[in-house]
């Protein structure tokens, strides 16, 4: 596979004494995944496990992408951040308090837009507005409603049904729901591959923008490796599963106000691009077979391609850190 993909470079591995030493503390972690595990009936009152042992604190205001293969587990572990299905061990501790079930402090944004069809892109919004502060006056639930809309940049289409709006319009209208709530934590899964490439671009410099403008802490899930280096605050990469492990969570050296349109000059986008294909291609599977000597999987591996080219990436672990 990867005769495909003639400009990979492999990533020079070389210590960076300022990578993965600094381990968050209690109160940064504003969201955080404790142990979780996941694991099915099998045949033969067998049981598969899809991964175990997942941890993942994340801060207020930062942008988490996870990457893996198919079956790897990652609708799973955003559907148990979701609440929407429960883990079978372990849990997930929002500002301070282990969820239960679903809750409105925690949007949800999926592939399929899931809007009301009846309702118009106002009432949609407004819908979600009204379930947030049930008994808020309809001019401030409106007021509410138009302010997302307005920020999704679809300020004129208030009125319009999901039946007149594009593929695109539709996740505006789904972005503008979620955040109209003003969640906690928005969720995301795959929002833009269903979308052509120019409105997908548009979009996730929409979502870059508000993102960085509000501080909203966001996970998602997406395949496109280009996607989680233009968003990713950190990209928390999993094995294949079954058994999926955190093999690594790597810190994204861009800068926060990156530009899509230079992302390519800058300075350690190739080094961090390159890591990431060369865990997909490869690493993804040998790393699943056997973790290196030391894993903790409550601390996994930080990893921070490098600022400089020359550099290539560099690679600590908290373990390392500790070991050294
Ligand atoms: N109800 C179920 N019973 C048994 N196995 C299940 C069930 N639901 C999901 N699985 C298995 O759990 C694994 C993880 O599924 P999940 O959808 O979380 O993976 P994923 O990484 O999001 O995959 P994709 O990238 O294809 O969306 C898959 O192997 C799937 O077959």
């Amino acid at each position: 596979m990867s005769t495909l993909l003639p400009f990979v470079r492999r990533a020079q591995a070389a210590p960076d004494p300022a990578a993965g030493t600094h381990r968050m503390s209690n109160s940064e972690k504003f969201i955080s995944i404790e142990g979780i595990a996941r694991r099915y009936p099998a045949p033969g009152a067998k049981t598969t496990t899809i991964f175990e042992n997942l941890w993942l604190p994340m801060r207020r205001g930062e942008f988490v992408c996870m990457i893996g293969h198919s079956g790897c587990g990652k609708t799973t572990v955003l559907n148990i951040l979701a609440g929407l299905e429960a883990p079978s061990e372990g849990a997930v501790i929002v500002d301070g308090q282990a969820i239960a079930g679903t809750s409105l402090d925690r949007a949800v944004i999926f592939q399929g837009h899931a809007l009301l069809p009846w309702r118009t892109v106002l009432g949609n919004v407004a819908y979600a507005v009204s379930s947030r502060w049930r008994k808020a006056p309809k001019a401030e639930i409106e007021a509410r409603a138009k302010k997302a809309i307005a920020t999704v940049g679809l300020a004129g289409s208030e009125h319009k049904r999901p039946s007149e709006l594009s593929g695109g319009m539709k996740q505006r209208v789904g972005i503008a729901r979620a955040l109209s709530i003003e969640p906690k934590i928005l969720l995301m899964d795959e929002p833009f591959s269903a979308l052509d490439a120019l409105t997908r671009g548009t979009l996730q410099d929409e979502v870059r923008r508000i993102c960085v403008e509000t501080g909203q802490t966001v996970f998602m899930i997406t395949h496109d490796v280009d996607e989680a280096i233009y968003l990713a605050d950190r990209i928390v990469l999993m094995t294949n599963g079954p058994e999926a492990k955190v093999a690594e969570i790597v810190e994204n050296p861009l800068p926060k106000d990156r530009d899509r349109t230079q992302l390519h000059h800058a300075p350690g986008y190739y080094a961090l691009r390159n890591h990431l294909i060369d865990f997909l291609v490869s690493r993804s599977r040998t790393l699943r077979d056997a973790m290196p000597e030391g894993y903790d999987p409550r601390h996994p591996p930080v990893v921070r391609p490098s600022l400089s080219e020359a550099d290539a990436a560099a690679i600590t672990t908290d373990s390392l850190a500790r070991r050294a």
